[in-house]
């Protein structure tokens, strides 16, 4: 397992950015890291692969604190993407499974065979400088994987890449993590998130919030009446508790009552075309939003 146990970092006397982060990852668990923008999580896994000090607080490896020799077994992709842009895509990749010591013939196998999975096939032999953005972030992914390891530390891997592009990447991690991997990824793309992970931390102003599987965390957060209403004007809900938002021109209203439903339906029904009434869980979206305010 992964343990992070109470981190602590600050930058200078004024800026603290991490306040006590502490989560664990299980070999084969997909962890997703959400939380606002500078809230933590770039230094959180700055720390974890030792490019950044922690001022107090120690990262684990299957119970032993992790040094040098241990982040050889991680990969990482970090947010200041490190290629070599005028390096061939093939040749970048098998340099990078080299220097983390794998023989030349294993490094040429791995590389041709993340280059098939990530779809690359056709610029193999193209200098990365060439490559548009997205497709240059599959090639930093096949370099954080290109060794085998056993942890993936990935600062928003998803960031930029077009919705096929998220399919792969996405199959890609399901399948390291069926392989016993233990997968840590940021992101700010919270359906993604729920689609994908076993469980998530949000972290705001370096504490995390809340961590567990999504589906705990909203069966704790309860569930809440929500109703939309077509045709109906601004003011229809006045008087009525929960909060009101429009969505695709649509009044939706939210609440965790459970008395006055009734009500809410018959106001809701004088005052426009009810397209949907009944009680859900909140997305991982809406208890992100609650979590940080
Ligand atoms: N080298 C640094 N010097 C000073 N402050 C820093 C440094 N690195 C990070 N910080 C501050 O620490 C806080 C946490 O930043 P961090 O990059 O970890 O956030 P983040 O959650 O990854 O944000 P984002 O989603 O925008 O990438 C921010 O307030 C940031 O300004």
């Amino acid at each position: 397992m992964l343990e992070v146990k109470d981190l602590r970092k600050s930058f200078g006397a004024a800026k603290r950015a991490l306040d006590g982060v502490s989560f664990s990852v299980r070999p084969g668990e997909i962890f997703g890291f959400v939380g606002a923008n500078g809230a933590g999580k770039t230094t959180t896994m700055r720390i974890i692969m030792g490019v950044l000090e922690a001022d107090a607080g120690e990262v684990t490896w299957q119970g032993t604190p992790i040094d040098f020799t241990t982040r050889r077994r991680f990969g990482y992709m970090p947010e200041e993407r490190g290629l070599y842009q005028k390096m061939r895509v093939a040749e970048q990749i098998e340099y990078f499974g080299r220097l983390h010591g794998l023989s030349p013939s294993q490094a040429r196998k791995a590389a041709a065979d993340l280059i098939e999975q990530l779809g690359l096939t056709a610029r193999a032999n193209d200098a990365v400088q060439t490559l548009s953005l997205g497709n240059q972030q599959r090639v930093q992914l096949a370099v954080a994987l290109v060794h085998d390891p056993e942890v993936l530390i990935l600062d928003e891997p998803f960031s930029g890449l077009d919705p096929l592009a998220v399919d792969t990447l996405a199959e890609v991690l399901r399948g390291r993590a069926l392989g016993g991997v233990a997968v840590i990824f940021s992101s700010h793309q919270l359906e993604l998130v729920e689609r994908l992970c076993d469980s998530v931390g949000i972290i705001a102003r370096g504490r995390m919030v809340a961590t567990g599987p999504v589906d705990e965390l909203r069966a704790a957060a309860g569930r809440r009446l929500r109703v939309v209403v077509a045709d109906a004007g601004p003011d229809w809900a006045d008087g009525l508790p929960g909060e009101l938002t429009v969505e695709n021109g649509r009044q939706v209203l939210t609440t965790t009552t459970k008395e006055d439903d009734q009500k809410i339906l018959r106001a809701a029904m004088e005052a426009g075309q009810v397209e949907y009434f009944g009680s859900e869980y909140p997305s991982l979206s809406e208890i992100f939003r609650e979590a940080v305010a």
